[in-house]
């Protein structure tokens, strides 16, 4: 018998029968083959069948490549969830373009600077949005002049959209195509191009800007398919799920759940306006089973007046939450109200959730409020990601696994970015140490989850001492005349920093004593809470908020120092506006 030398068994080469580079694009091909007439895409009255989805994506992937479009080119859209923003997640990579799902509620000037950006050849607009795309276009052309070459305009047409018809009219007037027009002019047989290497660029997202200016996160066809396939390995979502759209497709693709719904051949039910009564009734008139969306919506969900839900609901609803911390007493009310909350954590850096609170069957019995205490936790690595750790910053060693060390989450991967576009600074920063540093700062618990406390920009020093905001604030969501709260630090004479609360009251009333309302809170906060973390300073009014959901706390840190040092109890409104020190005026 001849012995196997480890060179023997390793020696078997990559070849076309057994190595393609890994693309989530050839999902959309199966589901076309395995459920052609199996609903892909209904929005409101328009409905398509998965091979008319194939064949829209392979039509427009056809046009783009009719007008040069392909590979090292970048495609932006903006547009809500539509099926359009749907379809370009696959047809813009199968012409071997980049795709660049744009915020729809950025400004004029900050869309100038991600087309210059990105170098966008073409933009897809729906009608709504073509003013807003025109005007970034204006912004860019003065700034860079004769070098300005104007991108190919495709204006998309939305029945359901409520903005003014003549939109769409002008938009045309103006030399853009219309998209359906443009899907006519591509081949719906086309012979499309998967990536030669799985590091090929699919997408290009910017951050949300919440902590920084945008950065261009670029993903790769090969972390997009592990991103959506770990997605259905950790949350379960079964073949045929049908899923709500709540959470934008410009938020990091969707999460990856634009390339999951084709790799389960389920069905897209597309919103354009997030709302709980548009939720409620997506759940009860067209079957959907699965939603994503951050804490904010969660918290419109439960707080929805009773004529805008549909309770009990009429099957249980699976949620996937992430963006920011969801409050326990919030997912405590979602699992009251018939949803099951699979908790996820991740950035754009990490192509959406790569961490999931996995759910463990000893759980099932404990008390409802331990459950969403526990469930509340970051938790544990998604299938696709290899690494992820709690570090000390200074010396990258793993903090104690005690619930209490803090320090920052890093994560090291197949679903780690491949970097930032054109920002070797930011890339270096962000890679130190053959780690990606997330900038959010966490304790890893004995069983090995892990649990945000803050993001490093947003811990307050009080004494020296740091205090978690986001543990202020859970403690805050169980008053029960408050909706929403954002704890940031506040300039303190003595303290340095302390606790200020930006509240929004479940009530809004004039009539509201909202000096004994702060007193109460105060009051409540002592009762559970150590002294030095119970705000020193209560403020109401309606939370500044980006297009995903998250609180800027960056504009609450201004506001807050804008209000000059703690020096006494402060008390007053955001709206009325009118603060001076040490006293209240509404
Ligand atoms: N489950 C979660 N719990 C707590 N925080 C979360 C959770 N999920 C996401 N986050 C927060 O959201 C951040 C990622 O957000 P995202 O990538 O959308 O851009 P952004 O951080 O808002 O933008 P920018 O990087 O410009 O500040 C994480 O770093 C973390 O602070």
């Amino acid at each position: 018998m001849t012995m196997t030398t480890q060179k023997d068994i390793d020696d078997l080469p990559k070849n076309s029968a057994n190595y393609t580079a890994l693309t989530p694009l050839w999902f959309l091909k199966r589901a076309a083959l395995v459920h052609p007439n199996r609903r892909s895409l209904v929005h409101g009255s328009v409905v398509f069948t998965w091979l008319q989805t194939y064949q829209r994506c392979c039509r427009l992937a056809s046009a783009l490549s009719r007008h040069s479009v392909g590979f090292g080119s970048t495609v932006a859209v903006i547009a809500p969830n539509i099926p359009a923003m749907y379809e370009a997640h696959f047809g813009v990579p199968m012409s071997g373009a980049v795709i660049n799902a744009v915020n729809i509620r950025l400004n004029a000037p900050t869309i100038a600077f991600l087309l210059e950006h990105s170098s966008s050849a073409v933009i897809m607009v729906d009608q709504e949005y073509f003013k807003l795309a025109e005007e970034a276009l204006k912004i860019l052309k003065n700034k860079i002049q004769h070098n300005f070459k104007s991108p190919l305009l495709i204006v998309i047409k939305d029945e359901s959209s409520e903005c003014d018809p003549n939109n769409l009219k002008y938009a045309l007037q103006k030399g853009a195509v219309e998209y359906d027009n443009f899907l006519e002019s591509g081949d719906p047989e086309f012979e499309w191009k998967p990536p030669q290497d799985e590091w090929q660029s699919i997408a290009l997202g910017y951050t949300s800007g919440t902590t920084s200016s945008p950065k261009g996160v670029v993903l790769h066809h090969r972390g997009a398919y592990l991103a959506a396939t770990s997605n259905v390995v950790v949350w379960g979502i079964p073949e045929g799920a049908v899923y709500l759209w709540t959470l934008p497709m410009f938020h990091c693709n969707g999460w990856c759940f634009t390339w999951t719904l084709a790799a389960i051949c389920g069905t897209n039910i597309c919103l354009r306006q997030v709302t709980a009564k548009g939720v409620y009734s997506a759940i009860a008139s067209l079957g959907v089973t699965h939603f994503c969306a951050a804490p904010v919506v969660l918290n419109t969900i439960v707080n929805a007046p009773p004529k805008d839900t549909i309770l009990p609901l009429p099957r249980l609803v699976h949620v996937m939450t992430a963006g920011a911390a969801p409050p326990p007493p919030v997912l405590f009310k979602m699992s009251q109200n018939g949803f099951r909350v699979a908790h996820t954590y991740g950035l754009s850096e990490t192509y959406g959730p790569s961490t999931i609170c996995a759910w463990k069957p000893e759980w099932d019995n404990l008390p409802p409020e331990t459950q969403a205490k526990l469930n509340a936790r970051q938790g544990v690595p998604y299938t696709a990601l290899e690494g992820l750790d709690v570090v000390d910053t200074q010396t990258m060693k793993p903090v104690p696994p005690n619930g209490t060390t803090v320090g920052e989450i890093v994560f090291r991967g197949n679903i780690v970015m491949k970097g930032y576009l054109k920002n070797p600074k930011a890339n270096a920063e962000a890679f130190a140490n053959g780690w990606f540093h997330s900038g959010d700062l966490a304790v890893k618990h004995p069983d090995g989850y892990i649990e945000i406390k803050d993001r490093s920009k947003d811990i307050i020093i009080s004494g020296g001492e740091n205090i978690s905001s986001v543990e202020v604030e859970n403690t805050l969501y169980q008053h029960p005349l408050i909706s929403e709260v954002s704890v940031v630090a506040r300039p303190d004479d003595k303290w340095g920093e302390s606790p200020c609360a930006f509240v929004t009251l479940k009530e809004q009333d004039e009539k509201l004593d909202e000096t004994k309302i702060a007193e109460d809170i105060m009051k409540f906060c002592r009762s559970k809470m150590p002294a030095y973390w119970v705000p020193k300073s209560v403020v109401f009014g309606p939370l500044p908020k980006t297009a995903t959901g998250k609180v800027q706390k960056h504009l609450l840190r201004a506001k807050a120092k804008e209000m000059g040092p703690v020096k006494m109890i402060i008390l007053g409104s955001i709206l009325a506006g009118d603060i001076r020190d040490g006293l209240v005026f509404f």
